[in-house]
């Protein structure tokens, strides 16, 4: 018979994303945003036609969908080749080009933040007049008026949510992405929604299940994020669900049903919960896939999901009861199955001080190893590596290269006080917990000390920049994609609406001038010895083109080995498949150029 090769590292390149999606009220058609065709659009299905048509064509990434209750039209955000810059327009119910509702400068943001039940009435927050604090508007779809709601104030000021009667509002204010204080406001009457604003705890995902009564999620006097209720009428807060050692999120409320569904973060996974708030009992549902990236719950009382696992590409799913889910869309890796993929192994080490550290090991099959491995920071740092679908890493696992990527200290799924531990500490600890990884990995043979490279994005590339220059001995060559490399520069350089967080994020560039020093990568210039190759976003708003334009430049002066690719039409992340592929050759290519 015919015989064919084993599966080729192209095929993991030809996987698409799936970063959104939206049901009609009356469930007959799903929209998802997808790169389907090479750039992010609209999708939509009629179902039950599982068959995806093209919806809305403008080949940006999208923020958020949603339908009118009415079925009169669409409402999406897009922004402009990554430069997140988000935007509301507008679509005919039948699909088209988008139209722009709420934009102006493009240099502005804004923010979709709910629409009314009758569809008449859209809320949204802009940076415009207010960057760093934002404003929250309402647009009367009717006659297209704009009336101001509130004007951010002490730090950037979210409206997360809106009564029924459109007479009760909850902002959330952050401080920091550990301190996040949620208030309602109703009327000239404003109140906390947790018992002391001053404590730092975060307060988020509201939902008013009437006009005074409110859930949300919150770890307020707690290490994980638990359920808790506000009482309007009577200024009550009060808890009233924790499960132990997991965060919940995604809280979502059904009116029909008396119903509250939310998805709980727990390491590297995710589970999905409902719960009944007047039984107060609590069920467990069961998911296709380890990482829950979106629900929605239909007035009907379906359920949807969109999710993903390690060998799992994003995926949207239907409930159809107890254990059953029914794949509405089959996003897939080209010819291949789970089986030809790898699901990583979850591994602990105890790091310098004995702080227990989780990590994700994925091992390449037998007949692939070739012997190297790659060490992997995740970015963020308030983030952490869980078992998502990576096609990044499968073309490295294909070509035979193991993988390690620590939940170092600062990483989220283990609670409020390890999250805290990178704040004004991003290049000690966490660096540290990245070097008993290391040394964890070699002594239990799992790499070979005279065959590590070393790969991060963002954060992850700031700590790859940071572990090349001060401990070079330990890798081969070095892929930093868009990191920091200069934390006074970057601090200066972030999006406005992140300034107020800056301070307990990362510090104060004056009075914390020797830890900025001796935590920013262009200070061991001398130690960045091994080849290099930087990956650069041009419209990166997060950590500018700058950051990694500077350490290019300097290594250069110095003679150094450094490759510098630069996507023009990308930001913090590559969304356009060729650009994808682009990054992905340039990768595979000097990773085995640097293994002799
Ligand atoms: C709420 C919020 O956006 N907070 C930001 C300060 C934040 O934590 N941003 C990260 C998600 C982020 O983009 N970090 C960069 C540096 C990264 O590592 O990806």
């Amino acid at each position: 018979m015919i015989e064919f090769p084993k599966p080729k590292v192209e095929q993991f390149f030809r996987t698409y994303s799936i970063t959104d999606f939206a049901l009609s009220g009356d469930e007959e058609r799903l929209i998802f945003s997808s790169n389907l065709n090479g750039k992010v659009n609209l999708w939509a299905m009629d179902l039950p036609n599982l068959f995806p048509y093209l919806f809305a064509h403008r080949d940006e990434s999208v923020s958020f969908i949603k339908f009118d209750p009415k079925n009169r039209y669409v409402l999406a955000g897009f922004d402009k080749d990554g430069d997140e810059n988000h935007q509301i327009y507008a679509l005919p119910a039948e699909g088209g080009l988008p139209e722009p509702l709420v934009t102006g400068n493009p240099e502005e943001k804004y923010y979709y933040a709910h629409l009314s039940e009758d569809g008449n009435r859209l809320y949204y927050m802009t940076s415009e007049g207010n960057p760093s604090f934002l404003n929250a508007y309402v647009k009367n779809l009717e006659d297209q008026s704009d009336t101001l709601l509130h004007e951010g104030s002490e730090s950037t000021t979210y409206l997360e949510s809106v009564s029924e009667n459109e007479q009760a509002f909850v902002y959330t204010q952050s401080l920091a992405n550990t301190y996040v204080r949620a208030f309602v406001k109703h009327g000239d009457e404003t109140h906390y929604l947790t018992p002391d604003p001053e404590k730092v705890h975060v307060a988020f995902e509201s939902a008013f299940v009437n006009d005074s009564s409110i859930y949300f999620l919150t770890d307020y006097d707690s290490d994980f994020v638990y359920l808790a209720h506000f009482d309007l009428e009577d200024k009550l807060f009060s808890e009233v669900l924790k499960i132990e050692n997991e965060s919940l999120q995604n809280l979502k409320w059904n009116k029909e049903q008396n119903m509250l569904y939310f998805s709980t973060e727990k390491g590297v996974t995710d589970l999905l919960y409902r719960f009944d708030p007047d039984s107060t009992k609590l069920e467990q549902v069961s998911t296709p896939v380890d990482i829950i990236d979106k629900i929605q719950i239909t007035k009907s009382g379906n359920l949807y999901l969109l999710g993903t696992s390690a060998t799992k590409p994003h995926n949207i799913f239907q409930w159809m009861g107890d254990s059953e889910w029914k794949p509405l869309t089959d996003n897939r890796v080209l010819g291949l199955s789970e089986e030809d993929l790898v699901d990583p192994e979850e591994v602990s080490f105890q790091s310098y001080d004995g702080l227990e550290i989780e990590a994700l090991l994925f091992k390449p099959k037998p007949e692939n190893d070739n012997g190297h491995a790659i060490f992997w920071p995740h970015g963020g740092p308030q983030h952490a590596e869980r078992k998502q679908f990576r096609s990044m890493f499968q073309c490295f696992l294909n070509r035979g290269y193991t993988i390690f990527a620590p939940n170092f200290r600062g990483s989220t799924g283990y609670g409020s006080s390890f999250v805290k531990l990178v704040e004004q500490d991003w290049g000690e600890g966490p660096r540290l917990d990245c070097l008993a990884a290391i040394n964890w990995l070699f002594d239990n043979k799992l790499a070979d000390p005279e065959k590590l490279f070393l790969i991060g994005g963002s954060y992850g590339g700031y700590m790859a920049l940071l572990l090349h220059g001060r401990h070079p001995e330990y890798f081969k060559a070095v892929v930093d994609i868009f990191g920091v490399s200069n934390l006074f520069t970057f601090v200066e350089s972030v999006p406005p609406h992140w300034k107020p967080i800056m301070e307990r994020w990362l510090g104060d560039p004056v009075r914390d001038k020797d830890r900025f020093t001796k935590d920013s990568p262009v200070t061991y210039l001398d130690g960045m010895e091994k080849p290099m190759l930087v990956i650069q976003g041009a419209k990166d708003p997060r950590v500018v083109k700058e950051e990694s334009d500077q350490i290019v430049a300097k290594l250069k002066e110095k003679g150094r080995e450094v490759e510098y690719l630069v996507l023009d039409d990308e930001g913090h992340g590559f969304s356009k498949k060729e650009n994808e592929i682009k990054v992905y050759s340039a990768m595979l290519d000097f990773l085995e150029k640097h293994q002799v």
